[in-house]
């Protein structure tokens, strides 16, 4: 079992941003999913575990090790797939492969040539291989980021954003990829895609404004509000007035008319009607209203 202890991280950039602030949390094998709206601290917090910068205070051990004090011997064990891969250059997916490999150490040819074929298998690029990443589409990029970050046989793997852009089908197929990666090794997964945390994370964390909001299960988070969400759908001219009477958490347009979603603990009126929580739910419950909150996290 691999462990990451995350102990009282917090992060403040030279311009004075805060974008963390005091983190702590414990992630072992298996999906980690991070969720929050743009802006809450997810890369930057994805870029301190990947040691691309040092925490303002705070520590992270990763199996024991203390990954900013031996940053070398963490690297070895960690892939990152960032949420900008930048400029891919123009060789083949094969070539590139071999390229990052060297750079992670991986320097006996065999070694290192079954690694790449195995991964290229693994990813569905196999028969892509000789193109050039650059001409690659959104998905198989993304598939191709996994590959490179899998390279060297890493305990823990971080993807930040990684299904933006991407088709249905594509990020079906990308998904799935990383679930299977999850089962022995630690996948830490950002995203403001809320179905993409409860369909594949058995833990996750809400990140608001630098801070954790909560963390758990998404399955055990959800069933805490059974019997709390209610619905009705009403003209959108009466939202303000619902809004002022109940605790609104979200509101979305249905074929053109406005539901909303209102968080009791008893039926609120005659005309609402009750549904099961989802993670959305949860998810509007919980951070802070700063402004109307719309299904969908964008
Ligand atoms: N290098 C930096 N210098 C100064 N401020 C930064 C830097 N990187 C991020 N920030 C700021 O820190 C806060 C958190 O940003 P961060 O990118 O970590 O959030 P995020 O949750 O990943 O958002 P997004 O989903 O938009 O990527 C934001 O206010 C952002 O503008």
């Amino acid at each position: 079992m691999n462990t990451l202890h995350i102990q009282s991280i917090s992060k403040t950039y030279p311009n004075g941003t805060k974008a963390l602030n005091d983190v702590s949390m414990t992630i072992e094998n298996g999906m980690f999913g991070l969720l929050g709206a743009n802006g809450a601290g997810k890369s930057s917090l994805m870029r301190t575990i990947a040691t691309l910068q040092s925490p303002s205070s705070g520590s992270i051990h990763f199996n024991g090790d203390d990954i900013h004090s031996n940053p070398d011997t963490v690297r070895k064990g960690l892939g990152y797939l960032p949420q900008e891969f930048g400029v891919y250059p123009k060789i083949s997916a094969v070539e590139l492969l071999h390229h990052i490999g060297v750079l992670k150490g991986l320097l006996k040819k065999k070694e290192r040539s079954d690694q790449v074929e195995q991964l290229l298998h693994q990813t569905n690029l196999w028969e892509h291989r000789k193109k050039h990443v650059h001409t690659y589409s959104g998905g198989m990029r993304q598939r191709f980021g996994i590959a490179q970050a899998l390279l060297g046989d890493p305990k823990i793997i971080i993807v930040d954003e990684p299904t933006a852009g991407l088709d249905p089908e594509e990020r079906h197929r990308f998904l799935n990829l990383l679930s299977k990666i999850g089962e022995n090794i630690i996948v830490i997964l950002s995203t403001h895609i809320v179905a993409d945390i409860y369909n594949l994370c058995s833990n996750m964390a809400i990140l608001d404004r630098g801070s954790i909001l909560i963390h758990g299960n998404p399955a055990d988070l959800v069933e805490s509000l059974d019997g709390q969400i209610w619905r009705k759908t009403i003209p959108s001219g009466e939202l303000p007035r619902y809004r002022e009477n109940y605790d609104v958490i979200s509101t979305r347009l249905v074929a053109g008319e406005t539901q909303i979603h209102i968080k009791a603990k008893h039926v609120p009126d005659i005309d609402f009607e009750a549904v099961s929580p989802n993670l959305e739910d949860f998810y509007f419950s919980i951070v802070p209203k700063t402004e109307p909150q719309t299904m969908g996290l964008s």
